[in-house]
């Protein structure tokens, strides 16, 4: 009988300590002592024979010929000094980290590496060698994160790696077919109704607030299209002022700052035990255990629904199940794996696509020409075509590459050896592909930091994409959910530029609060019923 799962998916990455435990790591402590130890008898041999000043500067100079030596010999990408412990991370801007990130691009290139905390991380701005690099096996783990492997241990989907990420990889895939999330599916008719259903649920609430009404859109926002995700992955969702709904809201929204907040722990372990650090832990903690009960009960409900046909995630789900009962890959359908991809499922899908939608509605009030000439070419159109207007995709593509919801992009992990360019990276090794970098790269956007949608529009007028655009990404890993935030980005767009005349309260500053998502700053907008 298939075993279920209790224990992380893979077995080489020990949780606990917060990174990955090989061979390889061993050997990279191995190098800091010797060097350590050559560096104190290179010291200790000078001072015997020479002054003080001079002996530290000859064995310091020992020490840098060594190091480079060595970082030479086993071919690492290039990338600036290290401090023991704590690596780069002194000089990463706390606020902006994207920033230093890509400052240290344009010096070494394309492809360099540095230590974060315990963590060597290699950094790539170059969308061509994140695609090659992402397209191999080699590269499909996650970042080896206290985050990833301590706190969601692996499961679910964003964090799994091996053979539980590829089943369920393919099974949410199918599931988001099967549910209309996809360009071919037959079923597409029943999503977008699903969603249009929340857009004018957002209009009408929006107008029931005044002629013309001063708002921060934030609350409206997530309501509307978290009721849409709800209603796709649980196949419920709740009013406004549901108790549940509002506490659902609140964890999503302080969990994901304190998971920014929690960026230190990933990598300086040792900072878990401080007791500030335990309360974070113990918030997202407390938190997946009190969300995973709330998903059991609502499991319950969808197990006792007369429904035939799969119309939501959790059906799906349970179908898999009893269609795998016989086969070893059921251990993948146990109530962990479950509970930690459905938080996934609604995590990754209502945080991206909210900040998407808020960075949108500001830019549209921001750029007043642009949104007149959106509303003048959606204005006779319904809904299901405004996703076949080239300028109005390529608003929204431009928001997302000026304002990518994920500035450093969300990194992987090598689970073995890895060639990238002509170098070699580890396994263990953290990648990072910098979309900040890329999407702000001048030799590849003209005048990148201003807002141009016509970027986006070749000679024949048709929208278009270049290959430098990753806000989804790239190669196995990339976002699985594109098609349905597209879907969501333009339904809500469309109707909140055709339904209202946007228009900012003064100065807007534009730069936002980076902490896992980079999001606009709170603001309000005026909202004028048309
Ligand atoms: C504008 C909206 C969105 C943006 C910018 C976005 C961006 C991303 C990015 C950058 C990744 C990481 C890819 C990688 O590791 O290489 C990702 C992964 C993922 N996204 Fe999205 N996403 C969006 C919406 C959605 C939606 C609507 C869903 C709903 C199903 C979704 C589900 C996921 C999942 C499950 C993963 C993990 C995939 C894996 O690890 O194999 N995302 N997304």
């Amino acid at each position: 009988m298939p075993q279920p799962l209790t224990a992380p998916p893979q077995g080489e990455v020990k949780v606990g300590r917060g990174y990955i435990e090989d061979s390889n790591l061993y050997c990279r402590c191995l190098t800091k002592v010797v060097l350590s130890f050559c560096f104190f008898l290179c010291v200790c041999v000078c001072h015997r024979k020479m002054a003080p000043l001079w002996s530290v500067l000859l064995s310091f100079l020992l020490f840098i010929i060594a190091y480079t030596w060595l970082r030479r010999s086993r071919n690492l990408p290039p990338g600036p000094w290290n401090l023991p412990v704590i690596g780069y991370l002194a000089w990463l801007n706390p606020q902006f980290p994207y920033l230093t990130l890509t400052s240290l691009s344009k010096k070494y290139g394309p492809i360099y590496g540095l230590y974060l905390g315990s963590i060597y991380t290699v950094v790539i701005s170059d969308a061509k060698l994140i695609k090659k690099t992402f397209n191999k096996d080699a590269s499909s783990g996650r970042a080896p994160l206290h985050l990833t492997h301590g706190i969601m241990k692996g499961f679910g989907l964003i964090c799994a790696q091996g053979d539980l990420w590829k089943d369920q990889r393919k099974f949410v895939h199918n599931t988001l077919r099967t549910l209309g999330a996809s360009k071919v599916s037959p079923n597409r008719p029943t999503m977008e109704a699903l969603i249009l259903h929340h857009v004018s649920d957002l209009v009408q609430h929006i107008k029931s607030l005044g002629e013309s009404v001063t708002l921060d859109p934030l609350d409206s926002l997530r309501h509307s299209l978290g009721s849409a995700i709800n209603q796709m992955v649980f196949g419920k969702c709740w009013s406004r002022d549901d108790a549940t709904w509002k506490w659902l809201q609140h964890l999503q929204e302080e969990g994901t700052k304190h998971i920014g907040v929690a960026g230190p722990l990933n990598f300086l372990p040792l900072l878990r035990f401080l007791p500030k650090s335990k309360q974070t832990i113990n918030f997202l903690t407390e938190g997946i255990r009190d969300t995973h009960q709330i998903y059991r009960e609502i499991i319950e409900e969808q197990k006792n629904s007369s429904n035939e046909t799969v119309s939501n995630v959790i059906q799906a789900f349970l179908a898999e199940k009893e269609k795998r009962k016989n086969e070893d890959s059921v251990k993948f359908y146990n109530d962990q794996q479950f509970h930690y991809l459905l938080a996934d499922i609604f995590g990754a899908s209502l945080d991206t696509t909210l900040t998407t939608l808020r960075w949108y509605v500001l830019y549209m009030a921001v750029h007043q020409d642009v949104q007149k000439k959106v509303r003048s070419l959606l204005n006779d159109l319904t809904l299901e075509q405004i996703a076949m207007v080239p300028y109005f995709e390529a608003t929204i593509a431009e928001v997302q590459r000026i304002r990518p919801v994920v500035p450093v992009g969300i990194p992987h992990g090598s689970v073995e050896e890895l060639e990238i360019a002509q170098y070699k990276v580890p396994p263990g090794t953290m990648i990072v592909p910098l979309q900040w970098a890329v999407h702000m790269d001048a030799n590849i956007w003209d005048e990148p930091e201003v807002f141009k949608p016509e970027r986006f529009i070749n000679e024949e007028g048709k929208f278009f994409k270049p290959e430098a655009f990753i806000p989804f990404q790239a190669g196995k890993r990339m976002c699985v959910g594109d098609e349905l935030a597209r879907m969501f980005l333009y339904l809500f767009g469309a109707a909140l530029v055709k339904n209202f005349a946007i228009s900012c309260m003064g100065e807007v500053d534009l730069t936002g609060d980076c902490g896992i998502t980079l999001t606009p700053k709170p603001h309000e907008l005026i909202f004028t019923s048309l």
